[in-house]
């Protein structure tokens, strides 16, 4: 079973073996969260040479695991992706295997990125094609507005954590403020800002 979790990527070298549009997809994909990303293929999408991704133009070997906190294999080759993922479970990196769940350690959801706002979909591999289609739901329902509104949301927390002692009230009060709108939610947070409680 896949366990849903956020791990912090900042500064982390993420590895990509394969070039093409799913390489690509994912690849894109970890760019918003602030890490390293290196692709090593024998050939490329256009798409690749306009992303801020290191590009090496060579075909699989070992050596361009090492040093890797994560691992995608994306490659057309079962054999190739096989391999890469014998050397990650050898070598304790974990990886992700574009052709075979069985092999992977861990398998990339559907999502969307509002700023600090991440909402993620997995079915498990049972249907990527409806982890899509939620996320394209999500989508629309959840706007880019969303970023300004948890943003907001994370200043009136830290205001309330520092300046609020009851605990009941802290709870109550955290609770409530996500059935504010984003105007109500300013207004708030420049109360708050002037120390009046209610
Ligand atoms: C969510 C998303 C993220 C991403 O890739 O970034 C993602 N697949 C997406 C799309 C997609 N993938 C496929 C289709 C064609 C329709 C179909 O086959 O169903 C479509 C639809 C499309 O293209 O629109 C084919 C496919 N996918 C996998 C296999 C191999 C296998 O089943 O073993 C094959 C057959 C390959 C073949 O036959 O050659 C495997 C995986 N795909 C996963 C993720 C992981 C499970 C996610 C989950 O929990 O459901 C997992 C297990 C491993 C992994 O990749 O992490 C992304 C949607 C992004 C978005 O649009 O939001
Ligand atoms: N997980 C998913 O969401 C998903 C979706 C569709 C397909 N797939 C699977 O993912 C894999 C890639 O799909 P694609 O559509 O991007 O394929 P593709 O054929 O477009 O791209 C494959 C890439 O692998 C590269 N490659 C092949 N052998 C290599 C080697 N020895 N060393 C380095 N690079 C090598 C090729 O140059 C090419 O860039 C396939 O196995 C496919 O079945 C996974």
């Amino acid at each position: 079973m896949f366990y849903p979790m956020m791990i912090n990527l900042d500064n982390k070298n993420v590895t990509i073996i394969g070039g093409g549009k799913v390489a690509f997809r994912k690849a894109n994909k970890f760019l918003e969260f602030n890490c390293n990303v290196k692709v090593v293929s024998t050939s490329f999408i256009k798409e690749f040479y306009s992303i801020d991704v290191k590009l090496i133009n060579d075909e699989y070997r070992s050596d361009y695991l090492k040093k890797s906190f994560l691992v995608i294999a994306a490659t057309s080759s079962k054999k190739v992706n096989e391999d890469i993922s014998n050397y990650c479970s050898e070598n304790n990196i974990m990886c992700n295997i574009a052709d075979d769940i069985n092999l992977s350690d861990f398998i990339v959801p559907s999502s969307i990125k509002r700023g600090d706002l991440v909402i993620s979909v997995s079915t498990m591999g049972k249907s990527p094609s409806l982890a899509s289609k939620i996320r394209k739901e999500l989508e629309i329902n959840y706007g880019i507005e969303y970023e300004e509104y948890v943003s907001i949301l994370g200043d009136i927390r830290n205001l309330v954590l520092q300046r609020c002692t009851d605990k009941d009230e802290k709870k109550r009060i955290l609770n409530e403020l996500v059935n504010l709108n984003l105007e109500e939610l300013k207004k708030r947070r420049l109360d708050y800002e002037n120390n009046s409680w209610n």
